[in-house]
């Protein structure tokens, strides 16, 4: 329960012509009319209570500007006279505020206040900016931005320029704005340049040019601090800086999943609460080398393949996918790997476990890991060799347009887990089927014969490749028949970026990153415009 001593101030101010009392507790504003007392503007009378309120979190404020208005009063004194003045004495304010407007969209609401003089006026000005300027909220200052302006539907400058920009000037954010000229222009930049007087690294574009800002934080981490991240026993380090999108891509999977919606302005004011979230990332190897980080999807055989072809059609924009998607799927192809890995010891966790990930998500925050002990000690692998249409490794639930409830809808953000999904070798109806459900909301993806799944802290690949001869199909004659295998390679699909290395090692590292977002919120359980907060009204109410 709130205590009463956490009241920071407590006025009673105008708000939408009615005498309010507004509460600014440590982590909360409360406002509401009363049942009794407090006719006169400033004072109030104990006990009071609430009729209905208000409470929006202190971590919810965007802004506290002042407010020029001129009141009534001065209106009908200065209309006497004749003259036209604005009031010298500025003595409202205005709370700019998250307000949910349905479907995990955020937008800025803005509750204006009048007070009964400039003085009252300052004070509650002073006193919420002391609050959002306190350490605990992490709320960035200054933020390095870079924008693709040729990644999605090429509206990332656009949508910078005009939804985000007076968003963080609001919010009294200064941001340094590189808007890219080439790939890997932003991946070089995080790894050369002095980035010591940033809090955060944000972009505005798709999953393609997040991983540019993964790769290049990750690996100027572990450069600075010494670490050899070639090898993957390696305990890694955490960034100091965080990292956050603003959707401009086509898939956008990294913003959709963290954010529930790729949409701008939703992810401009996560950025600005200074909000995060732990969210694994995976390793890949190669041999004593390490290839690349990746968070969403790591994917070889039919998502490999639609990647590489999609290239070809990038004038299409997010579209493109849905052709290259198309056209993969007529032309059937099978793939063939020995699949190594190390399963999440404990049965409960699986992806077909029917959990889902929200923001403060318990599993994620009870899975304990033994970081640190070697992975090959262990006797617990485990083998899957065989043909495949596709393989993939969903290491968040990987949530966009195409799937909305993810291509592992039980995986989690930050459990340290990796989701092997192996659609073996099929026709390529029941290979459709699979896929439609991945794109439907309703029915479980994986209830498939063909289709196999776990959940695992790290996996091997290795590609098989070989014309092989199976010598062991004989024929209607009883003789031995010498089978022929057509095999394919593919590449990598790795966070929408190709990779050509067929081999691999991969380990996940649990919260390796922060995000700036929360994680999607259970919208049932949301409760917008009464108090959940135990505010001290509310508490002497009950
Ligand atoms: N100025 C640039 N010119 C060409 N390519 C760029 C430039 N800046 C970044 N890139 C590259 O563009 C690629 C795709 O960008 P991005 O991920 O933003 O969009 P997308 O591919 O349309 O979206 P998604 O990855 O969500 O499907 C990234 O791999 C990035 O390296
Ligand atoms: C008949 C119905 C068919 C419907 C198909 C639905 C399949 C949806 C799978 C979507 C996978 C998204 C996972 C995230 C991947 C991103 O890292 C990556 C880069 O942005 N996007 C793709 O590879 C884009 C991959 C797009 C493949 C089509
Ligand atoms: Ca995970």
């Amino acid at each position: 329960m709130e205590a009463a001593d956490n009241v920071l101030l407590k006025t009673v101010l105008i708000h939408n012509k009615k005498n309010c009392l507004v509460t600014l507790f440590s982590t909360h504003i409360c406002w509401g009319l009363m049942s009794c007392g407090a006719d006169a503007i400033g004072q109030y009378l104990e006990p009071f209570y609430y009729q209905r309120h208000e409470s929006v979190p202190i971590q919810e404020i965007i802004a506290i500007t002042p407010e020029k208005i001129q009141h009534a009063q001065e209106k009908k004194q200065n209309a006497s006279l004749g003259i036209e003045l604005i009031s010298l004495e500025t003595r409202s304010f205005c709370l700019h505020v998250v307000k949910r407007v349905g479907g995990h969209r955020w937008r800025v609401r803005k509750v204006i206040f009048d007070c009964p003089d400039g003085q009252a006026c300052g004070d509650w000005i002073d006193a919420v900016q002391s609050r959002l300027n306190s350490k605990e909220y992490g709320r960035p200052k200054h933020l390095l931005t870079f924008i693709n302006p040729f990644g999605g539907k090429r509206k990332a400058v656009k949508i910078y320029e005009e939804k985000i920009e007076p968003l963080f000037y609001l919010a009294g954010i200064a941001s340094e704005v590189i808007v890219t000229e080439r790939a890997n222009h932003a991946h070089d930049y995080i790894l050369e340049e002095d980035l010591r007087h940033y809090d955060g690294i944000i972009c505005v574009g798709g999953d393609g040019m997040f991983a540019e800002l993964l790769n290049g934080l990750l690996r100027r981490t572990q450069q600075d601090a010494g670490i050899h991240d070639a090898n993957q026993e390696t305990k890694l380090v955490n960034p100091r800086l965080k990292l956050g999108v603003i959707p401009g891509g086509s898939t956008d999977a990294v913003v959709y999943t963290t954010c529930g919606i790729n949409d701008p302005v939703t992810s401009a004011l996560h950025i600005i609460i200074g909000e995060t979230v732990g969210v694994d990332v995976c390793s890949i190897h190669q041999e004593n080398q390490i290839l690349r980080y990746c968070v969403s999807m790591l994917a070889y055989g039919y998502f490999g393949d639609v990647l590489i072809d999609s290239e070809k059609h990038r004038w299409m924009g997010p579209k493109r996918y849905d052709w290259s998607g198309f056209k993969r799927w007529c032309k059937k192809f099978v793939y063939e790997a020995e699949i190594s890995y190390l399963e999440c010891p404990d049965t409960r966790h699986h992806p077909r476990d029917g959990s889902r990930c929200f923001a403060g998500c318990e599993i994620c925050n009870s899975i304990q890991h033994s970081e640190g002990e070697s992975l090959y000690s262990d006797d617990k692998w485990q083998t899957f060799q065989g043909r495949f249409i596709s393989f993939q490794s969903i290491t968040m639930p990987c949530r966009c347009d195409l799937s909305p409830n993810g291509v592992s809808p039980s995986q989690h953000l930050s459990n340290g887990y990796t989701d092997l999904i192996i659609a073996k070798e099929c026709s390529q109806v029941d290979f459709l089927r699979h896929m439609w459900r991945v794109k439907s909301k309703t029915t479980d993806q994986f209830d498939f014969d063909f289709v196999e799944v776990h959940r695992v802290k790290a996996f091997k690949f290795r590609p098989i490749l070989e014309d092989g001869e199976d010598e062991e199909n004989d024929d209607s004659n009883g003789r031995q028949r010498l089978r022929t295998r057509q095999l394919r390679a593919s590449s990598w699909n790795c966070d929408g970026e190709v990779l050509t290395e067929g081999f691999i090692d991969v380990k996940v590292h649990h919260q390796l990153i922060k995000l700036f977002a929360r994680n999607i919120e259970d919208e049932r359980q949301l409760k917008t415009d009464f108090c959940e907060t135990s505010c001290y009204s509310c508490s002497a109410r009950r």
